[in-house]
């Protein structure tokens, strides 16, 4: 498996290598996400890129990654998959009562949602290209919960991990999951979400991002730190 801190050898110029082949065999789950309309900076032109990106948008409950997950979904157009929707049932239910989940209850979650970032990487169909990436909405509050979702790059050069961890203060996020009234996920669920939440310093492949600002600011910067990291790939 990757190290946090080690950066992988430079992509081989090939056709693009299928990462499902080069992973353990795990739950075959489809992806939900689609394809949307708009496209700011294309990953997925006309021609195979040589790179695909899996962009595991990061943070606590609450913090914006269905927000900012849908905005890089539709500036990259390509899938965007919701880690909530690939919890259990007993992962919500437990939630929703207020306990908050263990490492044993997220490893299948983050092998789930890893296997759904590997299947959309694929085409539809015999005819049409494979997307230039996926975009993952995952809480990965840990290291070991990235390096777990890691494992779908590895050994794939032509596939490449990002994450985009969002940053706030505890205060800010309190108040975005007070107003959110529908949610599973409630406010007296914070303190363990921050207690868990182990913030990617030093690895090579995680972009930070404050998003204490409105959406306007936080989506602006959010898309010129993925544009940044692509021209590294151009
Ligand atoms: N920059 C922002 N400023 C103000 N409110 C925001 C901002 N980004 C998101 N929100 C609001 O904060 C709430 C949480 O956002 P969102 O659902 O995107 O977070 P999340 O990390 O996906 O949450 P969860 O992991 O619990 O599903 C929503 O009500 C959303 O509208
Ligand atoms: O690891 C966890 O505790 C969970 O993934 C949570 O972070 C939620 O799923 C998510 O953020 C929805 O509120």
């Amino acid at each position: 498996m990757l190290s946090a801190g080690e950066r992988p050898q430079p992509p081989v110029p090939s056709a693009l290598v299928n990462p499902s082949s080069s992973v353990p065999i795990m739950p075959d789950l489809k992806p939900n996400g689609s394809s949307a309309p708009t496209t700011m900076f294309s990953q997925n032109s006309n021609k195979p890129s040589e790179i695909q990106h899996i962009w595991v948008v990061t943070g606590p409950a609450g913090c914006g990654k269905s927000t900012v997950g849908q905005v890089l979904r539709n500036a990259l157009s390509c899938p965007f998959l919701e880690g909530d929707d690939y919890h259990s049932k007993s992962n919500k239910d437990k939630m929703g009562s207020g306990v908050p989940l263990t490492d044993a209850d997220r490893w299948d979650w983050l092998i789930s949602l890893r296997q759904a970032a590997i299947d959309a990487l694929s085409p539809e169909s015999e005819n049409s290209h494979p997307p230039g990436g996926v975009v993952v909405a995952c809480s990965a509050l840990k290291q070991k919960y990235r390096d777990v979702m890691r494992v779908a790059a590895y050994g794939s050069p032509s596939v490449q991990i990002h994450f985009v961890y969002l940053k706030l203060s505890e205060a800010v996020l309190m108040d975005r999951v007070s107003q959110r009234k529908s949610h599973y996920m409630k406010s007296d669920m914070i303190q363990s979400q921050l207690a868990a939440l182990e913030e990617p310093k030093g690895e090579w492949d995680a972009i930070t991002i404050n998003v204490e600002g409105p959406q306007e600011q936080v989506q602006q910067s959010v898309l010129d730190a993925v544009r940044e990291k692509l021209a590294e790939y151009s």
